[in-house]
C-alpha cells in the first residue's frame, strides 16, 4: 500500500486499506421499521451501516433523532454507523428542515457521541461544510464528502475533480455516484475512479448505478473504491446487490486476482 495514503480507521475497521468494506443502509421510517430492518442487518455482518436518516419520518424532533441514534448504536455493537441525510436534489427524500436546521441537527448528532461518520454533499454552501468539518472533527467523527448524480455521468475529468474538491475541503472520505446512460459511462467513472486513486491521498468511495453500473459495486474496489454500498434488507439506491450476493463476488475476484 502507498504510504502516503491515509486510511481512515473506525471502530478497528480500515477505510482504504486493501480489503473493500460493504455498507448497508437503513431506510426505515420510525423507531420500529428501523429497529426490525437492523435485527436482520446486523446478523449479514455488514461492516459499516449507513443510518438514512432522510426516510425518518421525526427528523424535526432533534430529540428523537439522537434517541433513535442511540438505539441503533446498542443495537448494532463495535459496527460502524454512518449518518446520512441525502438531499432530495442528490436523490435524498424530501424532508421538512432547512439546510441551517440540518446543519444543526447533524451537528447535535455528531456531539451524541452515536455514530462514527457523517455524510454530506460537497455541491452545498462552503460555509455549511466548514461547520461540519469543524464539529464532526471535534467529536471525532469521520466526515464523508459527496457528489450523486441519478441523471448523468459527467466526464472523467469532472469525476477525477469533484473527488480532489471533497479532499480539499478537508473531507475524511470523497465519494461519487452517478448514472450512467450507456457502458461507456460505467467505463468512465472507473477510469476516474482509477486516475483519483493515484492523485488522492484520502480514501474514496466511488459508484455507477443502476443496472447498467451494478458491476461498479462487485469490483470498483480493483480500480481504488474502498466502501461498496449493498442491500441488507431493502436497498436505498439503484442497482444495489444483496450484500450475501456482493460478499461471495468480491471473494472470488480476490481468490482469483489477490488483493490489489
Ligand atoms: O451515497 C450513497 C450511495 C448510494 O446512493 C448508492 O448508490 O449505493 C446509496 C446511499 O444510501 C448512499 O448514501
Amino acid at each position: 500500500m502507498d504510504s502516503s495514503k491515509k486510511v481512515v480507521l473506525v471502530r478497528g475497521k480500515v477505510i482504504g486499506g486493501n480489503q473493500p468494506l460493504i455498507c448497508t443502509p437503513l431506510v426505515g421510517s420510525d423507531v420500529d421499521q428501523i429497529m426490525a430492518e437492523l435485527e436482520k442487518i446486523r446478523r449479514k455482518e455488514p461492516d459499516i451501516i449507513e443510518w438514512r436518516a432522510d426516510f425518518f419520518s421525526d427528523l424535526d424532533d432533534s430529540q428523537k433523532v439522537i434517541e433513535t441514534a442511540s438505539k441503533i448504536r446498542e443495537l448494532v455493537g463495535q459496527i460502524p454507523i454512518l449518518f446520512t441525510i441525502r438531499s432530495q436534489k442528490e436523490g435524498g427524500q424530501p424532508i421538512a428542515l432547512e439546510e441551517k436546521d440540518k446543519i444543526r441537527l447533524i451537528s447535535d448528532v455528531c456531539k451524541s457521541n452515536q455514530v462514527d461518520l457523517i455524510d454530506y454533499e460537497m455541491d452545498n454552501e462552503p460555509e455549511n461544510i466548514h461547520v461540519l468539518r469543524q464539529v464532526s472533527r471535534e467529536y471525532g467523527v469521520s466526515l464523508i464528502l459527496s457528489y450523486h448524480n441519478f441523471y448523468s455521468t459527467p466526464d472523467d475529468s469532472s469525476l477525477v475533480e469533484k473527488l480532489l474538491q471533497a479532499e480539499s475541503y478537508g473531507a475524511d472520505i470523497a465519494k461519487i455516484a452517478v448514472m450512467p446512460t450507456s457502458q461507456e459511462d460505467v467505463l468512465v467513472l472507473l477510469k476516474a475512479t482509477q486516475e483519483a486513486q493515484k492523485r488522492l491521498k484520502i480514501p474514496m468511495v466511488t459508484m455507477s448505478m443502476g443496472r447498467l453500473g451494478a458491476i461498479t459495486r462487485m469490483f470498483g474496489w480493483v480500480f481504488g473504491s474502498n466502501i461498496t454500498f449493498a442491500i441488507g434488507e431493502k436497498s436505498s439506491a439503484p442497482g444495489q446487490i444483496p450484500i450475501e450476493d456482493l460478499r461471495s463476488v468480491i471473494q472470488t475476484i480476490q481468490k482469483s486476482i489477490g488483493n490489489v
